[in-house]
């Protein structure tokens, strides 16, 4: 069987609205504070915190980049909580997301944000792993810590595969 492609796409708010939200201050509304000399871009996604002894987590992933076409062989979701990656320099990512059909990730979709722009995925949505592009990057990250198991992992038999539509043939 040939390997399955998935061609990368940009990011938006409409097209990840189905997998999560996008961190960003470009579609956000905002409001002045601090005497005017800040703008607050407010609740720009939902934190979701389940299971027992849930509370959130902030870390700094420092990820390897990984090179395209990309062979996708392994996604994962977190059935306790979302999990919020925003990226802490403008180099290039990836987002890849799957819907599920039960229990299996169908239909993978890959976004590339733009510079200073996050997600927020939401608790139970498949993705792929935190996907640097050219160069190791830090993300900021905001997710769920407590008991019980926050991960489940499913390996395709098959890989996907993940490519830039704008790269030459
Ligand atoms: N395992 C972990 O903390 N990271 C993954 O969940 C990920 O989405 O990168
Ligand atoms: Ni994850």
């Amino acid at each position: 069987m040939t390997e399955p492609i998935v061609a990368i796409e940009p990011l938006s708010a409409a097209a990840f609205a189905p997998f999560g939200q996008v961190i960003g201050t470009g579609e956000a509304s905002h409001f002045p504070i601090n005497n005017g000399m800040t703008d607050r871009y407010h609740d720009l996604a939902r934190i979701e915190l389940g299971g027992e002894e849930a509370h959130p987590l902030i870390s700094i992933f420092r990820g390897r980049p990984y090179t395209l076409p990309l062979p996708l062989s392994l996604v994962e979701r977190h059935p306790l909580g979302s999990q919020a990656f925003y990226p802490l320099s403008a180099n290039p990512w990836l987002v890849i997301v799957a819907e599920d059909d039960d229990g299996r990730p169908v239909r993978l979709r890959a976004f590339r944000p733009a510079p200073g722009e996050g997600v927020n995925i939401a608790i139970g949505i498949w993705h792929g792993v935190l996907t640097p592009l050219e160069r190791e990057s830090d993300f900021l990250v905001v997710d769920r810590g407590g008991t019980g198991s926050n991960l489940e992992e499913y390996r395709f038999e098959t890989p996907w595969l993940i490519v830039d539509p704008a790269a030459a043939p």
